[in-house]
């Protein structure tokens, strides 16, 4: 997918920021809308799909499964779905690209199929554990092969799966869904518990597609044997996305920015609460719903941030933010200190070692530990950095350079597209001096 040509950015001194930022569709309910929608009885449409190349790997994971999806502009998919029982064996692997979320949420959803299916990933998702999803999901009675817990994954058809009670070793959304999705096609009910509540995107999707379902924070529950019925999802903007803005914004003086229509879902907007408790200065207008998730336009300005102690508690809920959260503590006066967000280490790359060694390279000092690090605010200085093929440390350090002293030089930028298409554009659009590197 990203593997292609390699691409370096530098971000320079910049601001103030200005301007009305439109950040592009929310990547976890995109997903969830193609997978549900290829399930349903009927034609479903989805506006502002996320245009990102983890995305467009599970509309096209769908294709080979026999879905027939339209693309009628950018950002507008027709689903004709085919029904529970409908999809059919591909003729070879299913590539899920960089996209955990694709691969663990389709491992689930392809345990109940009648035919085998191979999932691979490129080299980042290659090296992600896989155990968290094939582990409940044998107990539900799937068969599925992995490289000692690795994908490729090889997911065994006509395994009947009942369903199980299970409490999450760890909160994550993509398990939680995986399971739920065997669950459509297990006898019985399956339900699953987690340590903290994550997002609940495919539990509020499966009841708008017609499937029985009880959900709380930190508990859903459901059984198998009914129907997904067509329905049109409109897709809010990505709070991950805006992230990068809010802190941009926050921390370049002079700055006033709005980003219109973002998902505020609560268990994605962590990091509005952490950096408002930083001091940041950011409104909430224009509140409304939008395809059944909360959304409203984030107004800010520039303020001055110190740093805090995280409430652990928050964790679960900016997980993706962290990358955006260390350049704001790096920005801020004092000490930020981060614990019990081991999880950072499995994502893309290992994010806080990505976030703690490049900070340290740009003359921030940061003290790494297993399961967090404390930021100490101080200047940032200009220098190369490595994304490690990173979308989220690679934009991160686009906006740190915001601020530098000097170019900051980012290398391996290509991955950005799997979340962020024309992340460089926007950017540059309300100031950001952002460029390919020469
Ligand atoms: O369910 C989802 O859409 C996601 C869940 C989170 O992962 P975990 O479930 O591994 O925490 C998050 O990091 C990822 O970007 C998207
Ligand atoms: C962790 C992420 O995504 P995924 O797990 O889907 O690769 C992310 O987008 O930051």
């Amino acid at each position: 997918m990203s593997g292609g040509q390699r691409v370096d950015w530098t971000s320079r001194p910049a601001g103030p920021l200005n301007g009305v930022v439109h950040v592009p569709g929310d990547k976890s309910v995109s997903h969830r809308a193609m997978m549900l929608g290829a399930l349903a009885e009927g034609v479903s449409h989805i506006h502002g799909f996320l245009e990102g190349e983890d995305t467009r790997a599970t509309a096209a994971v769908m294709q080979q499964l026999g879905v027939r999806i339209d693309v009628m502009a950018d950002g507008e998919r027709v689903v004709h779905g085919v029904g529970l029982h409908g999809l059919r064996a591909a003729a070879g692997a299913l590539d899920c690209g960089n996209a955990g979320t694709g691969m663990r949420l389709l491992t689930g959803l392809l345990a109940g199929q009648a035919f085998d299916s191979i999932l691979i990933g490129d080299e980042s998702l290659s090296k992600r554990p896989m155990r968290r999803v094939t582990d409940p999901l044998a107990q539900m009675g799937a068969r599925i092969d992995s490289q000692n817990g690795l994908p490729p994954l090889h997911v065994r058809g006509g395994q009947p799966l009942h369903g199980i009670r299970y409490t999450l070793p760890v909160a994550s959304a993509q398990v939680k869904s995986a399971l739920l999705l065997a669950g459509l096609y297990a006898e019985g009910e399956t339900e699953v518990i987690e340590p903290h509540p994550t997002r609940d995107y495919t539990e509020r999707m499966l009841a708008a597609f017609g499937w029985p379902i009880e959900f709380s924070p930190g508990r859903a529950r459901l059984s198998g044997g009914h129907a997904l019925r067509a329905t049109d999802v409109r897709v809010p903007a990505d709070f991950s996305s805006a992230a990068f803005f809010l802190v941009a914004g926050s921390i370049v003086p002079g700055t006033e920015l709005r980003l219109p229509a973002v998902g505020l879902n609560p268990r994605r907007t962590g990091l509005l609460q952490a950096l408002r408790l930083m001091g940041a200065d950011i409104r909430i207008e224009n509140e409304g719903e939008s395809g059944g998730e909360p959304v409203g336009d984030l107004v800010l300005r520039h303020a001055p941030l110190h740093g805090i102690e995280l409430p652990e508690a928050l964790v679960p809920d900016m997980i993706d933010e962290f990358p955006a959260l260390f350049v704001a503590a790096a920005a801020a006066t004092g000490a930020t200190v981060v614990r019990g967000a081991a999880e950072l280490r499995v994502k893309e790359s290992d994010r806080l070692a990505s976030m703690a060694t490049g900070l340290q390279a740009l003359g921030v000092n940061v003290e790494e530990r297993a399961d967090g690090a404390t930021i100490h605010g101080g200047p940032i200085g200009g220098g190369r950095i490595d994304s490690h093929g990173d979308h989220r440390i690679a934009m991160s350090f686009a906006v740190a350079g915001l601020i530098a002293r000097g170019p900051v030089h980012i290398g391996d930028c290509a991955n950005v597209a799997t979340s962020f298409p024309g992340f460089m554009e926007l950017a540059n659009g309300c100031g950001f001096h952002l460029a390919p590197a020469a």
